[in-house]
Formats: C-alpha cells, sequence, structure tokens
C-alpha cells in the first residue's frame, strides 16, 4: 500500500473503532510502519473519531518528527516494540473499556492476565503480560515494552489500558477488537465456573493462524 493509502486506511480504522465505542475523546492511538521506514502515528490528543489524513504525525526510528502534527505523547513505547519485533507493523492502543477495567483489577498473573477459555483469543493474542503503573508517557513503559516485545503480541498496561500489535493495521485492530471482547466476556463470567482450555488443548491451537 501507498503511504497516502495508510493515512486513509488509519483514518477508516480509527474512526469505525470511535463510532462502535472502543475509543472516546482523545485516548488512545495508532502507529503503522510506512514503505519508507519512517512511522505514521496519530496526534497527541486526536480524537479516533476526527482524524485528518494530511495531519497525522510521521516520525522515524529514532523518534524525530519528521511531518505532520505533534505526534502522540506514546510514540516512545510504540517505537521500542517496532524496535524488538520485527513483525509487528503497527500498533493499536486504547482505554477501551472491558481491558481498562481488567487492567485495574488486583492480583492479575502479570505472566497473562486472561486464563484462555475461547480459542481465538489463543490464536490472536496468546498471553497477556501486565506492565506496572506507569505515569502516560513515562518513558519506562517504553523500557518494559521493549523486555516483552518480542514475545508478545499484546500487552495490558495497568491502570490504564491495552496495547495491541499486528502484521498491519487491520490485524492490529482485529486483535484488539477480539482481546476488548475477551475481556468483557471474562468479566462476566468472573465467580461463575469457568471451563478453560486444557494446557492439550491450548498447543492444538498453537501456530494455526487466525
Ligand atoms: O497513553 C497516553 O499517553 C494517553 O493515555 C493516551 O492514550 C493518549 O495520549 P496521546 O498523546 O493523545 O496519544
Ligand atoms: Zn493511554
Amino acid at each position: 500500500m501507498t503511504e497516502q493509502q495508510l493515512r486513509e486506511q488509519m483514518v477508516t480504522l480509527a474512526r469505525s473503532m470511535f463510532e462502535r465505542g472502543y475509543a472516546t475523546g482523545g485516548a488512545g492511538n495508532l502507529s503503522l510502519k510506512l514503505p519508507n521506514g519512517h512511522f505514521l502515528a496519530t496526534p497527541t490528543g486526536s480524537s479516533f473519531g476526527r482524524l485528518d489524513a494530511e495531519r497525522l504525525s510521521v516520525i522515524d526510528i529514532d523518534g524525530n518528527h519528521i511531518s505532520g502534527d505533534r505526534p502522540s505523547k506514546e510514540v516512545a513505547f510504540h517505537l521500542a516494540i517496532y524496535r524488538n519485533n520485527s513483525e509487528c507493523n503497527a500498533i493499536v492502543h486504547l482505554h477501551s473499556t472491558y481491558l481498562t477495567a481488567l487492567s485495574c483489577l488486583e492480583g492479575l498473573d502479570t505472566d497473562n492476565a486472561i486464563k484462555p477459555f475461547t480459542p481465538y483469543f489463543v490464536m490472536r493474542i496468546g498471553k497477556l503480560p501486565v506492565i506496572p503503573y506507569l505515569r502516560p508517557g513515562d518513558p519506562r513503559i517504553a523500557e518494559e515494552l521493549a523486555k516483552r516485545a518480542k514475545d508478545y503480541r499484546a500487552f495490558l498496561l495497568a491502570n490504564h489500558g491495552p496495547v495491541v500489535t499486528g502484521s498491519d493495521l487491520i490485524d492490529a485492530v482485529d486483535n484488539a477488537e477480539e482481546l476488548e471482547e475477551t475481556a468483557k466476556l471474562a468479566l462476566m463470567l468472573d465467580g461463575k465456573p469457568i471451563r478453560y482450555l486444557s494446557e492439550e488443548e491450548i498447543t492444538d491451537l498453537q501456530g494455526r493462524g487466525k
């Protein structure tokens, strides 16, 4: 895809998420890898429902602002993931309701916040590690994500929300939506006897793609 097509794709997918309630206000940010090796990102403070393709931010791998409006305050953690996972070509960060609610719970398994009970969570996400709470924009978020980037497709920032990767922006958005629905199910099923997937069932699903 050309840069212009990727710009239009980011606007279209962001608006779709906004209109379906996955994003509100100025929360969240998106990024993707451009053909020239730079990165397209949502401007800081921008609403997913009102992005302007021509004003999207462009940055380089070192975080230098190349063009467009001032980039998200979180581009540092986006770049930390890109540097440490060559399979990641797009990133979605949300404050989506159910994953943010989950991120606020005490006692989460920090290696994987959602014990698998549906196949698609295993096939699309795998495991959801929890990153300790840090103020939005704190550079240590990037350090924490850099450590885990090569081993996971998604991350849960404690008391904040998810960060979800993909092979392109459509994949990252689909992964983020699946993860949000899984968190919704997990919270709905809380306190009820869940039949979790067995280790054999999980192994059978791994590496089968989506
Ligand atoms: O993650 C953050 O810093 C904020 O919570 C957020 O999601 C939006 O920040 P941005 O600078 O508008 O991307
Ligand atoms: Zn945020």
